[in-house]
C-alpha cells in the first residue's frame, strides 16, 4: 500500500509595496494616490468602504443639515410673500434617500479602488510584525504600512449609559424622536442638537460648563450658545449626567447633578471620540501610542517604527476628513513619488461647524494670539450685523466676525465667523491667510456687494 505523506505548507504571504489598514478618508486617498505611481498597493477594511465620513459622518450629516435648513427656510417663506401650507415632514423618506446615496457612494469607492488597481482586502487587519498584517488568517507583507483606522464615539461609564445612542445611532433612527437630550459641547453635539431643534424636536443639550465649543474663540462660544437658545434648543449648563434609567413605557429618565429629565425618547452621547488603536497588534510591531491611545507620529506621519506610518483620526490631531486626505496624499508622494520633504502643515487649517447659523474659523483664537504675541501686539477687528436676508423678516439672526491681526504689519493670524453663509465663505479667505495676508491686503480686494463676506474686506 502506498503511503501518502501530508506536508503542512506555510500559508503563502502576499506581498505588496504599500499596505493600508483602514478604508476611510485618509486610507483611501493615500492608497489611490500611491497606486498612481505604479506601485502595488492594497487596502484593508473591516466595515463599509468610505469610513466614518461617508457612512456615519460628514456626508450623511450634511444631508441632515440640509434637511434642517429646509425646515428653517419654511418659516421664512411667509415673510418673502409665499403662502405655503406644509402638511408634514417625512423623516423616513429623507432617511431612505440618504441611505441610498451612501450605498451608491460605497459602490463608487469600491469601483474607484478597482479603477486605481488597488487591491481590496475585506476584514480586520492586525499587525503581526513591523512588516506584516494578518487578515482572516492570511498574512500580507509590505515595506510600507499605513495605519488609518480612524476612531469611534465615546460612551461614558455610568449606569444606564447603554440606553443612549451616539452619532452612529443617529444615522440609524427610523423615526424622528419627540424629546431628545444631547450630551456634549463639541462639534457633534452642536450639529446634531441643531438639526433636531430645527426639525421641531423638543431638544436639550447638556453641557458641563456655561458655553458650547469652549475651545473655539470666545466670540464663537458665546454666539453659538446664544443661537442654540434663541433657536429653541434648551442649553442646560453646569450639568453632568450620573445615571440613566429606562422606564416601563420605553422612555428614559436622565439623572443629572441638578435635576431629573423624564420622558426622553432619545439620549445621544456626543462627548468625544476614541482612536481605533486597540486590537491592532501595535505591540507586536512596537508602535507607540500616547496616554490617550492616539498613535504617536512625527511631522512626516512616521510612527516609532520605520516603515509604519499613521494619519487621520487615529492620531488624535485635527479630526477632519480633508486633513486625513491631505496627509494621506502627501505621504504617498513622499514615499513613492520622490517628494521626500512633502508633509502636511497642520497650522491654519480652516474648519466649519454646521450650526445654525454655521461657524467658520481658521488660525489662532484671540486668547491664543494674546499668549503667543502679547496683547499690545494685537489689533482686533470685529463686525456684528444683520445679514440682508433678514431685512424683510421678523426673525433676525446676526452675523459676527472677528479678524485677529499682529502688529506692526497687521498680519492676519485668526479669522472667526458665526453667520449665514460663512461655511462657503471661509475656504477663499483660508487661502489668503495661508499665504500670510495682512489686513491691508484684505482691504485691497474690492468688496462684493451685497454679501456678508464683503464685511471682511471693509473692517475698520
Ligand atoms: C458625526 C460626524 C460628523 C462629521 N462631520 C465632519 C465634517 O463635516 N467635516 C469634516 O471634515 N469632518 C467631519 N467628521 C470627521 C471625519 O469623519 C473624520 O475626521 C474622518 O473620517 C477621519 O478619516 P480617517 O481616514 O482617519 O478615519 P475613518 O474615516 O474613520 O476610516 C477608518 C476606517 O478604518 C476601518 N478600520 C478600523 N480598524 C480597522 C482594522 N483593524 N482593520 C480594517 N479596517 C479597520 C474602519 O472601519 C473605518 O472604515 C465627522 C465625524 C463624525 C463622527
Ligand atoms: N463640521 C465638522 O468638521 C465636524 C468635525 N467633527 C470632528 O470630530 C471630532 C469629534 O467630535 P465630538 O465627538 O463632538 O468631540 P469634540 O472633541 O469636538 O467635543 C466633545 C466635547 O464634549 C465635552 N465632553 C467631554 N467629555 C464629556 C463628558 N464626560 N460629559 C459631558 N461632556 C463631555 C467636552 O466639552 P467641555 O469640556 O466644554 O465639556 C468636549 O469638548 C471633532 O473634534 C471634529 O474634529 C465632528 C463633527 C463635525
Ligand atoms: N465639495 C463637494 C464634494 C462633492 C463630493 O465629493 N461628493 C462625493 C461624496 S463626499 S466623499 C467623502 C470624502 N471626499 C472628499 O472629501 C472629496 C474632497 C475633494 N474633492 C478631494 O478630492 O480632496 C472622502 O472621504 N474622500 C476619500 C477619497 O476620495 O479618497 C460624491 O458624491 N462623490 C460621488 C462621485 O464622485 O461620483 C460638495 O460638498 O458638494
Amino acid at each position: 500500500m502506498t503511503k501518502h505523506f501530508i506536508t503542512k505548507m506555510a500559508p503563502i504571504v502576499k506581498k505588496f509595496d504599500y499596505l493600508v489598514i483602514g478604508g476611510g478618508s485618509g486610507g483611501l486617498a493615500s492608497a489611490r494616490r500611491a497606486a498612481e505611481f505604479g506601485i502595488k498597493a492594497a487596502i484593508i477594511e473591516e466595515g463599509r468602504w468610505g469610513g466614518t465620513c461617508v457612512n456615519v459622518g460628514c456626508v450623511p450629516k450634511k444631508v441632515m443639515y440640509n434637511t434642517a435648513l429646509h425646515a428653517e427656510f419654511l418659516h421664512d417663506h411667509k415673510g418673502y410673500g409665499f403662502d405655503v401650507d406644509i402638511k408634514a415632514f417625512d423623516w423616513r423618506r429623507i432617511k431612505k434617500s440618504r441611505d441610498d446615496y451612501i450605498k451608491r457612494l460605497n459602490g463608487i469607492y469600491e469601483s474607484n479602488l478597482e479603477k486605481s488597481q488597488v487591491e481590496k482586502i475585506e476584514g480586520h487587519g492586525i499587525l503581526t510584525s513591523d512588516k506584516t498584517v494578518e487578515v482572516n488568517g492570511q498574512k500580507y507583507e509590505a515595506d510600507h504600512i499605513l495605519i488609518a483606522t480612524g476612531g469611534r464615539p465615546i460612551v461614558p461609564n455610568i449606569p444606564g449609559a447603554e440606553y443612549g445612542i451616539t452619532s452612529d445611532g443617529f444615522f440609524e433612527l427610523e423615526d424622528l424622536p419627540k424629546k431628545v437630550v444631547v450630551v456634549g459641547a463639541g462639534y457633534i453635539a452642536v450639529e446634531l442638537a441643531g438639526i433636531f431643534g430645527a426639525l421641531g424636536v423638543d431638544t436639550s443639550i447638556l453641557i458641563r460648563f456655561d458655553q458650547v465649543l469652549r475651545t473655539f474663540d470666545s466670540m464663537i462660544s458665546k454666539n453659538v450658545t446664544d443661537n442654540l437658545e434663541s433657536g429653541g434648543v434648551k442649553v442646560i449648563k453646569q450639568s453632568v449626567v450620573s445615571e440613566v434609567t429606562k422606564e416601563g413605557d420605553g422612555t428614559l429618565t436622565i439623572q443629572t447633578n441638578n435635576e431629573k429629565i423624564s420622558n426622553v425618547d432619545c439620549l445621544l452621547w456626543a462627548i468625544g471620540r476614541l482612536p481605533n488603536s486597540d486590537n491592532l497588534g501595535l505591540d507586536s510591531a512596537g508602535v507607540n501610542v500616547d496616554k490617550h491611545n492616539n498613535i504617536e507620529v512625527d511631522e512626516f506621519q512616521n510612527t516609532s517604527v520605520k516603515g509604519i506610518y499613521a494619519l487621520g483620526d487615529v492620531c488624535g490631531k485635527a479630526l477632519l476628513t480633508p486633513v486625513a486626505i491631505a496627509a494621506g496624499r502627501r505621504l504617498a508622494h513622499r514615499l513613492f513619488d520622490g517628494q521626500t520633504d512633502l508633509r502636511l502643515d497642520y497650522t491654519n487649517i480652516p474648519t466649519v461647524v454646521f450650526s445654525h447659523p454655521p461657524v467658520g474659523t481658521i488660525g489662532l483664537t484671540e486668547a491664543e494670539a494674546e499668549s503667543k504675541y502679547g496683547r499690545e501686539k494685537l489689533k482686533i477687528y470685529t463686525s456684528n450685523f444683520v445679514p440682508m436676508y433678514y431685512a424683510v423678516l421678523e426673525k433676525k439672526v446676526r452675523c459676527n466676525m472677528k479678524l485677529i491681526c499682529v502688529l506692526p504689519d497687521e498680519k492676519v493670524v485668526g479669522l472667526h465667523i458665526v453667520g449665514q453663509g460663512c461655511d462657503e465663505m471661509l475656504q477663499g479667505f483660508g487661502v489668503a491667510i495661508k499665504m500670510g495676508a495682512t489686513k491691508a491686503q484684505f482691504d485691497e480686494c474690492v468688496a462684493i456687494h451685497p454679501t456678508s463676506s464683503e464685511e471682511l474686506v471693509t473692517m475698520r
